[in-house]
């Protein structure tokens, strides 16, 4: 058990209260980091704005960054935090939050950066920067972190046409695949999917005259980075709702992806979607993003609107038409994307169910929902201080709207699941196996299929 259990059983949220910890340097040093990013990305764009807008615009980059630059110091300097003063469909709720928050804190001290849970103010501070943006028109569209993500994009084409082009060869042989043959190129992009979680991009042949063409090619040397490996639970999942289509069941089957990053990973989603109806395994996609720019890379409308256009306009025969094909799915109503608010809020999963019904009920009608990413592994356990042989579903606390999996490269000091000894073993080999993403979940959790 973790060390500072609290009542009912359930460890304590990882947040900076403790020095040195993973919380602690990114609330010190990555976070204002960002900020500092995000100051000067609206300052380089200072001749745009004024060319769009004029001296208005001017005068909204100015008061931008002065908002931005003032949430930097709040930060540094460990000030409580602030309602939100913009009024906008979640502000309400993001208030009530904090209420919250003060309330578990007790009256003795005020809900602030470092003594909050890490979850909540890291959440909190890219919602602070939307209000940045959003209070001041006409720049109120821009999204701060949208260069980083084109470049991720583009810097990663050679690892995009390779696995359009692996995609286009297995779809050749569609028809004549065997069973075996399906569940092996199954986990293939399952893990493609995984791996391009892993966000400096290093799966990819990205870099120049690599001889890896293709993400494929890494897979078997990545394998013992993984750390748990459910797929064989997901494609059994997957099958049994196959199986049961046209009987029990009163929806088409349907697979359900939390998006995380925009980039690489993005169109490893996309590619694995793609399999998933092309092979007769779902029938329906739905992915979820996010309303807003978050966690600097994470897929917006826009960006999943612009990634589709970019493949399709690409000079390369497998990877224009996936574009094509996916713009093709989605007019068809065979793949759609969603986004809710619940997305870019701070609570826990274990909270939707009650903080965001509609969501949940929407996840309910699914057969199997992937969760991508180490941020949504965080909200899926709560960010908390569970030991690792903690099962899994004892940390997703009754959040179980479906069947689900996570696939996600640990970023963050959180990790359940794990065999007795083995987070001893990892601690002792590599001491920054949680937060260095050189290893990977596919951890699922539902009915036990044989
Ligand atoms: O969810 P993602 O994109 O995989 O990772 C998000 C992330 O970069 O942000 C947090 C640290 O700032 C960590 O949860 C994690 O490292
Ligand atoms: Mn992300």
């Amino acid at each position: 058990m973790a060390a500072g259990q609290i009542g009912h059983g359930v460890p304590p949220s990882l947040s900076a209260k403790v020095t040195g910890s993973f919380a602690y340097l990114t609330i010190r040093d990555r976070m204002p980091t960002i900020l500092t990013k995000a100051i000067d990305t609206i300052h380089r764009n200072k001749n745009k704005f004024f060319e769009e807008y004029g001296e208005e615009g001017i005068n909204a980059e100015k008061q931008a960054i002065s908002l931005l630059s003032k949430l930097r110091n709040e930060v540094q300097t460990d000030k409580p935090l602030l309602e939100l003063m913009d009024g906008l469909s979640d502000t309400e709720s993001w208030n009530q939050y904090m209420q919250r928050q003060q309330s578990q804190l007790g009256d003795q001290e005020l809900v602030s950066w470092f003594k909050s849970p890490w979850l909540y103010v890291e959440c909190y501070m890219y919602r602070r920067i939307q209000e940045a943006i959003w209070l001041n028109p006409p720049i109120n569209n821009f999204d701060v972190f949208n260069e980083g993500k084109t470049q991720s994009f583009f810097e990663s084409q050679q690892a995009v046409m390779a696995l359009c082009t692996y995609l286009g060869d297995i779809q050749k042989s569609m028809e004549k695949l065997s069973e075996n043959q399906m569940s092996e190129y199954f986990n293939k992009l399952l893990q493609v999917s995984l791996w391009g979680n892993k966000c400096d991009l290093s799966i990819s042949a990205g870099q120049e005259n690599s001889q890896k063409a293709s993400p494929i090619d890494s897979l078997n040397s990545l394998q013992s980075f993984i750390l748990v490996n459910d797929s064989n639970m997901v494609w059994l999942t997957l099958n049994s709702s196959r199986r049961l289509q046209g009987s029990r069941k009163k929806t088409a089957d349907r697979v359900d992806i939390v998006l995380d990053n925009a980039g690489f990973e993005l169109v490893t989603d996309l590619v694995l979607a793609d399999f998933l109806v092309s092979s007769g395994l779902a029938r329906h996609i739905h992915f979820h993003g996010k309303c807003f720019p978050w966690f600097v890379s994470d897929v917006t409308a826009n960006d999943f609107q612009w990634t589709i256009r970019q493949t399709m306009a690409a000079n390369h025969k497998w990877m224009s038409k996936s574009g094509y094909q996916w713009q093709s799915y989605l007019s068809e109503g065979i793949w759609s994307y969603h986004d809710h608010p619940f997305w870019t809020q701070p609570h826990e999963f274990c909270d939707m169910a009650a903080d965001a019904p509609d969501l949940y009920a929407t996840l309910q009608e699914a057969d199997l929902v992937l969760f991508k990413g180490d941020l949504n592994y965080r909200k899926l356990t709560g960010d908390r201080d569970w030991g690792h042989t903690v099962d899994f579903c004892t940390a997703l606390r009754g959040f179980e709207p479906a069947p689900l999996c996570s696939l996600r490269t640990l970023k963050a000091n959180v990790q359940v699941g794990l065999q007795p000894g083995q987070g001893e073993k990892l601690s002792t080999q590599d001491p920054s196996w949680m937060t260095n993403g050189k290893y990977a979940v596919i951890q699922f959790h539902g009915p036990k299929l044989e």
